[in-house]
């Protein structure tokens, strides 16, 4: 059956950041474009909500570093402003039964001073430290492309590197924590390919600052902003089940309706696209990547105190540590506000363990888990909030997908590249700050770009 004749000159599939900025963009250029989003909201993973008592909660995404520079741009566009994220104050990490407060942080890039840790330890961590940031400066700053090297580094999980360059139960975790907690992946180390590691931390570094701010009034406001210009071109609780293309466009079926287009850009994590049926069928290459790029795996944990009580304690609000359920805390707050927020996260393993527990439980494990890194205040929360980003079947984990052993070097090639008149976009598939926010905006542009090119 052919397409439909076009109605639009593109639809763009995912109202997530990547969807509203290469709209927005292919609105300003002049051409006529629909949105199509499954749920019935905007914004994806940028998501948030005021609190009745003044402040806010980000579901999604908070932060932000100097060196993201489209998202920063878009920031000022819209009139948001940034503040640093709270830094003044000791940060707590917890190991095995031991709590230790320190100026310093670490998250693999370190910084400041220790935690006080056994020397042995905390060596063994650092001194294998080198050696990744060594062996990941060897990599282009682009998608890894298949070679000698990158095909080697393929070949094994993060948590055989670790196995082999650490000698400490403290220098695995440190590892360990890192796969987890930061930006590219959420993944437990035996998940994830090295190469996707290594990459990750080459476009992607903790040592470039991407929480060095938070947004006043919440990243969860940005959506609406985005969209306004062409909000009556945003159709939300249609879900694209269908994709038919031939040469003179495609036509995407939801639920609700049929609409076609010249193009179209389907914005979302690659897992959720390759769950689209497509008419011709995706090359195979394509087909078999979205078979592979697993969302990874964590909660964020919204709790707000009537003010931020840790700060009493010369406590900065960030708890690092592996024996509870929140690996990783920090002061979500205004430096002035009244208001307290500490936004805690739970990665892995632990999550799925976690998610066993029915709500009130899973509750009261987290604020014993705050108790221990920043006091009993920690108990006595004014809001507790839930983003469950695992359970939830728009999104299917987070921060981010990554890349197991193997999927890079076999299958990579076909992550941006388009197929007919559908183009790619998303955080995914960014070649710098990919995770981010930073990341979506660039997909975006660079969608909206290459479309408006071929219109
Ligand atoms: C807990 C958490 C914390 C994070 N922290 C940070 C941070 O501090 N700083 C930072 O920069 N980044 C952070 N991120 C990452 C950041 O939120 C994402 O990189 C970014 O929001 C992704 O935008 P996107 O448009 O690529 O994808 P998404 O926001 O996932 O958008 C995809 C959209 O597609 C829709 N969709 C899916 N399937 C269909 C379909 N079949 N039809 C129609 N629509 C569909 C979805 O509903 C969704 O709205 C965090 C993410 C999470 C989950
Ligand atoms: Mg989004």
């Amino acid at each position: 059956m052919p397409t439909d004749t076009p109605t639009y000159d593109c639809i763009v599939v995912g109202a997530g950041l990547a969807g509203l900025v290469a709209a927005r963009n292919l609105h300003r250029a002049g051409a006529s474009v629909l949105v199509l989003e499954a749920r019935d909201r905007i914004g994806g993973r940028m998501y948030g909500r005021a609190l009745p008592s003044g402040g806010w909660v980000d579901w999604g995404g908070q932060w932000v570093g100097p060196t993201q520079e489209r998202f920063c741009a878009l920031l000022s566009e819209y009139g948001v402003e940034r503040f640093p994220s709270p830094s003044q104050g000791r940060k707590v990490l917890i190991f095995g039964d031991q709590r230790y407060e320190f100026e310093g942080f670490f998250q693999g890039f370190f910084e400041g001073l220790p935690p006080g840790v056994p020397e042995g330890d905390w060596s063994d961590a650092i001194d294998a430290w080198a050696r990744f940031d060594a062996l990941a400066a060897r990599l282009e700053p682009e998608h890894p492309r298949s070679n000698d090297l990158t095909r080697k580094l393929d070949a094994v999980t993060f948590a055989q590197w670790i196995g082999e360059n650490t000698r400490t139960a403290f220098g695995n975790w440190y590892f360990s924590y890192m796969a987890r907690a930061v930006g590219t992946g959420c993944a437990e180390p035996e998940q994830v390919s090295l190469l996707h590691v290594l990459w990750g931390h080459r476009v992607a570094s903790q040592a470039e600052y991407p929480e060095a701010e938070l947004l006043r009034g919440g990243a969860g406001q940005l959506p609406a902003k985005i969209a306004a210009a062409f909000a009556e071109r945003v159709r939300t609780g249609e879900p694209v089940l269908r994709a038919r293309q031939d040469g003179a466009g495609v036509t995407l079926e939801t639920p609700r309706g049929r609409y076609a287009a010249r193009f179209a850009i389907v914005a979302m994590p690659p897992h959720l696209a390759g769950r689209i049926a497509y008419d011709p069928p995706l090359p195979p290459l394509r087909s078999q990547l979205t078979q592979r790029m697993p969302m990874g795996t964590c909660a964020k944990l919204l709790v707000a105190y009537d003010r931020p009580f840790w700060r009493d304690r010369g406590l900065v609000g960030t708890g690092i540590g592996n024996s509870g359920w929140v690996e990783l805390c920090a002061d979500s707050s205004e430096l002035a506000g009244d208001v307290g927020v500490i936004a805690a996260f739970v990665y892995g393993h632990r999550y799925h363990a976690w998610r066993q527990l029915n709500e009130s439980d899973r509750r009261a494990a987290i604020l014993a888990d705050l108790a221990r890194y920043f006091g009993d205040e920690a108990l006595s929360p004014i809001a507790y909030d839930e983003a469950d980003w695992t359970s939830d079947p728009w999104t299917g984990g987070g921060y981010t997908a990554f890349m197991p052993p193997g999927v890079w070097t076999s299958f990579g090639e076909a992550l941006a590249a388009p197929v007919g008149s559908i183009h790619w976009a998303g955080t995914e598939v960014a070649e710098r700050w990919p995770g981010f926010f930073e990341g979506a905006v660039r997909t975006g542009e660079a969608a909206a770009e290459r479309v408006a090119a071929l219109l």
